[in-house]
């Protein structure tokens, strides 16, 4: 299972939650957000990371290609997250641009169709995401999706589940969903971007009695 933690805004923290055991570190490269970091602040905390590294997922909404190509050289990342309203054809040009790098686009589900759009991104990206709605927020808002009508969801493509996910309920969404991977952020921090370690502990532990 693929263990996303995002909003990481440290090297120590990064360090740290890759020593834990995270196999993918998120980055918030979405200006509005608390958890915004630089791309030359999230090269030093991609540079310090020791082995078996994880990959490196730069967070972006409604970006640029050239930026999100500028990042990716300056960050080290290993993978795209497209978390706004990228369509298709913009996720197709990011796959042209970007070919080495793993795509994934995230879909905030409200409803059905939300849901059902999944099948358009699948043969442009390498992987799906299922976060929640928020009218004002575009992410990390510790809100949990309906996983009840998740329960049919099977892409053609792997899949993170995202969405207020905590050490306290992510054995119950494994178990209901099978999901590829988890992604956590907000309920594993003190304040946004300031990662608490001893709740990411906390995760790891439940996810061990899980294997
Ligand atoms: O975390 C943010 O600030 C953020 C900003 C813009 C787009 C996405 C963002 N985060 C994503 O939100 C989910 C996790 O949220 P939660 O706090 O666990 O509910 C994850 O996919 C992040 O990449």
């Amino acid at each position: 299972m693929r263990v996303k933690i995002c909003g990481i805004t440290t090297v120590e923290q990064g360090s740290a939650i890759a020593t834990l055991g995270a196999t993918a570190l998120g980055f918030i490269c979405v200006p509005e957000s608390p958890r915004y970091i630089s791309p030359a602040q999230i090269g030093s905390i991609t540079a310090a990371l020791p082995p078996p590294y994880p990959d490196c997922i730069g967070v972006f909404a409604n970006a640029s290609l050239p930026t999100i190509q500028a990042t990716v050289a300056r960050a080290h990342l290993t993978a795209v997250q497209l978390h706004g309203q990228e369509s298709p054809a913009f996720c197709q040009a990011v796959r042209a641009a970007l070919s080495q790098v793993e795509l994934i686009k995230a879909l905030r589900v409200r409803s059905a169709a939300d849901l059902a759009s999944a099948q358009t991104y699948e043969p442009y990206v390498d992987t799906l995401l299922l976060d929640a709605y928020h009218p004002t927020q575009l992410g990390g808002t510790g809100q949990t999706l309906d996983w009840e009508k998740l329960t049919q969801f099977r892409p053609a493509r792997p899949w993170f589940l995202a969405g207020g996910l905590s050490p306290e309920n992510v054995l119950s969404a494994i178990a209901q969903l099978s999901p590829a991977g988890i992604d956590l952020s907000s309920s594993v921090e003190r304040s946004p971007g300031d990662k608490d370690l001893a709740k990411v502990a906390q995760l790891f532990e439940q996810l061990h009695q899980y294997e």
